[in-house]
């Protein structure tokens, strides 16, 4: 298979009827029409190999994963997603593992009506880089910067176990990475690692109960402090509220546990500020989608973040989340 014909096989696969693409795959570069009364959302993320993923992930599973942390961000804004564009860099031309990667993608793009608008493919060790764009009606986007001191602090889907995940997967040689785990939590982990759900669908329940909103990629409570300090706000945040710190304790003690639910990252779960009398109808709404939702904290007045565990309150200071350069 030669550049060309990647692109010709690309541009064949089967991709949802959207009639404001008015360009797509093709020409020098998309023309597409943003639908009045919506403000076009914009959101880059890049996945590299043995940096956002382990060496040996399933071809399926970095396609699946790749678009997944790209959903996650829209889906944090409180935006629908439209149209994404794909840039892939690849260090050959294989097949059978471009068939599993972009099984994975159209996995997520069919069912959400994202359309491919375009892309670049280049040689170099393996890189995938999504822009994805989708729409908010005027002014409606939900911020990181609206908490207010009283707001619950709200999770929608499971923290720490993609953390897990990545240990076990790590502990494996790279030719058993592609290959499913035994034990069922185990499993469950892998899954949350190779296949994050994106919070994709509650976009309206967002924008209506949300005051701030934000996706968790590099752990809890970095994220949380994004939250924090973009609104002029602390937050509280109590450990035994979260039911995975003790599945996890169970395999990996408490310390280790407490430092994947709150530092581990890959999460992919939202992380929603709202007001206490909201709070049931975002939970309805999120389980109603077969999320795990509940309230974890709330948003105080004191700048910060503040752990609670049994009964002992820990003030977060160092190191919160993953960072790329350290
Ligand atoms: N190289 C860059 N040039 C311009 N803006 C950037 C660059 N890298 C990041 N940004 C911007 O900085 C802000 C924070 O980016 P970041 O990648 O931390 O986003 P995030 O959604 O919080 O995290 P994640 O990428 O893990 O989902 C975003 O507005 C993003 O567009
Ligand atoms: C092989 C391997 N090593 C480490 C990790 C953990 N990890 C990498 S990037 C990131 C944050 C999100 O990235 P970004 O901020 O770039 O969006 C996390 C938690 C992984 N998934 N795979
Ligand atoms: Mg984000």
């Amino acid at each position: 298979m030669r550049e060309f014909e990647l692109i010709d096989w690309i541009r064949q696969l089967p991709g949802p009827s959207r009639p404001d693409v008015l360009t797509g795959i093709g020409d020098d570069a998309a023309v597409l029409s943003v639908p009045a009364g919506f403000d076009l959302i914009v959101s880059t993320d890049t996945s590299v190999a043995g940096v956002h993923f382990p060496h040996g992930t399933a071809a399926y599973d970095v396609g699946w994963k790749s678009l997944a942390v790209n959903l996650s961000d829209l889906a944090a804004m409180g935006a629908t997603p439209a149209w994404v564009s794909l840039a892939l860099t690849l260090p050959k031309l294989d097949a059978d593992w471009l068939k599993g990667f972009f099984a994975g993608f159209q996995a997520l793009a069919l069912p959400h009506r994202l359309a491919l608008i375009g892309g670049d493919t280049t040689r170099g060790p393996l890189a995938i880089t999504i822009t994805i764009h989708g729409f908010c009606p005027n002014g409606q986007a939900v911020r990181r910067r609206g908490a207010r001191a009283g707001d619950a602090l709200i999770r929608i889907g499971r923290l720490g176990l993609a953390a897990a995940g990545l240990r076990w997967q790590l502990a494996r040689p790279e030719s058993e990475r592609a290959s499913p785990l035994l034990d069922p939590f185990e499993q469950q982990c892998l899954q949350a690692l190779n296949r994050p759900e994106p919070k994709i669908g509650m976009d309206a329940v967002l924008r209506t109960h949300a005051s701030a909103l934000i996706d968790v990629s590099d752990g809890l409570l970095a994220d949380l402090m994004h939250v924090a300090r973009s609104s002029g706000v602390g937050a509280k945040v109590d450990l035994d509220a979260i039911e995975e710190f003790g599945w996890l304790s169970e395999h990996f003690g408490s310390s280790e546990a407490r430092d994947m639910v709150t530092r581990g990252g890959d999460d992919y779960a939202l992380l929603a500020a709202c007001a206490p009398a909201q709070v049931d109808l975002l939970l309805v709404a999120a389980k109603a989608l077969g999320h795990a939702a509940s309230v974890i904290g709330c948003f105080e007045a004191e700048p910060g973040c503040r752990i609670h565990h049994h009964g002992q309150i820990d003030t977060v200071g160092g190191p919160s989340g993953y960072e790329h350069f350290t």
